[in-house]
């Protein structure tokens, strides 16, 4: 019933005295803020949250937030503000008249170097494993999307934000494109030959770099307080190898990507690396003389993500004061931030979300694509003949390097670890992203070698699961196990195959497998998967499991590329 619905609503929001978040009265609209401010408040108004879900009570939160205005925003806001509450007709019919169905300004896009029968299908002979691989290739088209903003005239708004080319986007309810996501779609597209669909991603990251000074968590408004872990300069890098090997592309074509990449992209590396070093990083003591900077993660936000606005208000409820519940909130964000999202790595008690403490940590993963990121910006800039700037990463590499040696690695737990840099303690669990260093090729102290690490922490894994669960927690988060997520395969199996081909392609066929089976029993491909079960899907967190998807595509592409025939063993 809505009252009563609407009063457990209100009681929580008094209760949590939620902070300045989004206007609370319609302002009077200037005409000079943009459309992105005017989407911005809207979709940050408590009141537009609270009502959309009083008359969709089963929905996904996100689906609320992702609803575009059929009116001019202004009209919106001075219906909302005049709205009463406590009248599901009312409010029934303030959403008929001025609200679009979710995503409906999200539309297909055509892809324009997509083909049938990609050339490296030509090198399988398995008839089972071709088929499988040309409906794999198929979900490009389903999965590649643009913003169309002729949908939203006259002040319109809409939460996703301007993109300069069309996105492939994750699936599901992912309708917009995810940072972190995109560089194991990009893997995916570069062996099925879509150099312009690579280079339109790219260009469109490059966009958001020079717009914002960094890369959204997706391209949304509400993702606008927060990144993801940074790859861009790996994705370029990606592009930039590729792009240089191929005895396609001619030279013209060559020097163009060589200009773009030493040009515009190199310098939105720079950027972005400021932006990191500027406002996610800490300084930690290293000995009585020195100190080292760190990266963490830490979204600009101490209230609720719009997109799920009842779960984080379900989540601070038994918190007290205005302060915890502003680190609680801090704490979600950043931990989405880390594209972790959610997991015990982050609560202090493995089994409470209430204890999470994403802020206080220096995570070894972000410090690891950091390195690399420093790496690739020396190297680039040492092709463009900037040899200063070369130097200067270089040696910021080599700090972090001994940094994440001299502060991640944990004795204890004869790996790299998150460090709690307010407690001075590390975190006691063991995640697939401790041992990360390993995939940019940092060594472990100690003359301990990279194998031993993968055998104290993985064999029995790689031996008992169908893939390796990024957790071995069992909570009810997404991140926990027994999930399996396509991306730590990659890191992972690309890592084992520099030294053990055998060990690699075991790993490999135990997670291709359980795409192959989900993909025979369903036609679909999902976000995440299950240990123990091939082919079913992972389950866990705040919304239901997705299929398309995204990075699972990317990452099965690669390592039929990768394996070629041997990846299947039937
Ligand atoms: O709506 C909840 C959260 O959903 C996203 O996170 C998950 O999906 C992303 C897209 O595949 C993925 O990048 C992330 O690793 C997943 O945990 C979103 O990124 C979060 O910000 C959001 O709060």
């Amino acid at each position: 019933n809505v009252n009563v619905l609407f009063n457990e609503l209100k009681k929580l929001q008094l209760k949590i005295q939620l902070p300045t978040f989004g206007a609370k009265q319609p302002k009077p609209i200037d005409n000079k803020q943009n459309a992105l401010q005017l989407a911005q408040q809207l979709y940050f108004n408590e009141k537009f949250l609270r009502v959309v879900k009083l008359a969709n009570q089963n929905v996904d939160s996100k689906s609320i937030v992702d609803r575009a205005t059929k009116r001019p925003v202004e009209q919106v806001f001075r219906a909302l503000h005049a709205l009463d509450e406590t009248n599901l007709g009312q409010i029934e019919k303030f959403i008929d008249d001025y609200l679009h169905e979710p995503g409906v300004e999200i539309v297909a896009a055509k892809l324009t170097d997509w083909s049938e029968e990609p050339a490296f299908v030509r090198s399988l002979h398995n008839q089972q494993l071709i088929a499988f691989a040309k409906s794999l290739n198929n979900q490009w088209v389903d999965l590649y999307k643009q913003f169309d903003s002729r949908l939203l005239p006259n002040n319109c708004v809409s939460s996703h934000l301007p993109m300069k080319y069309p996105f492939v986007v994750p699936g599901g309810r992912f309708i917009e494109i995810y940072y972190w996501d995109t560089y194991w779609t990009i893997e995916g597209l570069l062996v099925c030959g879509m150099l312009q669909t690579v280079r339109h991603s790219i260009e469109n990251f490059v966009e958001f770099i020079k717009k914002f000074g960094f890369i959204p968590n997706g391209s949304r408004v509400y993702y606008l307080n927060r990144s993801q872990p940074p790859y861009f300069s790996q994705m370029v890098m990606r592009y930039y190898d590729f792009c240089m090997q191929s005895t396609e592309l001619s030279k013209e074509q060559k020097d163009e990507v060589r200009k773009f990449v030493l040009g515009e992209a190199l310098e939105c590396m720079l950027k972005e690396h400021q932006f990191w070093m500027k406002n996610r990083s800490v300084d930690v003591r290293i000995s009585d003389r020195r100190c080292c900077k760190l990266n963490v993660f830490r979204a600009n936000t101490t209230g609720p993500r719009p997109e799920s606005y009842f779960e984080d208000l379900h989540t601070a409820k038994h918190m007290d004061s205005s302060e915890q519940k502003e680190k609680l909130y801090l704490d979600i964000a950043t931990a989405a931030e880390s594209g972790i999202d959610f997991s015990s790595r982050w609560f202090k008690d493995p089994m409470n979300m209430n204890t999470i403490q994403t802020s206080d940590l220096i995570p070894v993963d972000l410090n690891a694509v950091m390195y690399k990121t420093e790496l690739i910006i020396s190297d680039l800039s040492r092709l463009s003949g900037d040899l200063e700037t070369a130097r200067k990463f270089k040696m910021c590499s080599l700090k972090r390097k001994f940094a994440i040696n001299k502060v991640l690695w944990s004795a204890d737990m004869n790996c790299w670890a998150d460090f709690n840099f307010r407690t001075n303690q590390f975190t006691d669990h063991f995640y697939v992203s401790n041992l990360s260093p390993l995939w940019f090729d940092i060594k472990p102290p100690n003359n301990l070698k990279e194998t031993d690490l993968i055998e104290l922490h993985l064999t029995s894994s790689i031996d008992s699961y169908h893939g390796v669960p990024y957790s071995f927690i069992k909570s009810s988060q997404q991140w926990d196990f027994p999930n399996i997520w396509a991306p730590n395969q990659h890191n992972l199996i690309e890592f084992i195959h520099k030294f053990d081909h055998e060990l690699a392609l075991k790993l490999a066929r135990k997670f291709f497998s359980s795409i192959y089976k989900g993909w025979e029993s369903s036609r679909a491909f999902y976000e995440k998967y299950n240990a123990h079960t091939p082919g079913e899907r992972g389950h866990g967190g705040e919304y239901q499991v997705q299929s398309g998807f995204g990075w699972t595509n990317g990452v099965i592409f690669k390592l039929i590329e990768l394996f070629k025939d041997d990846i299947f063993e039937y």
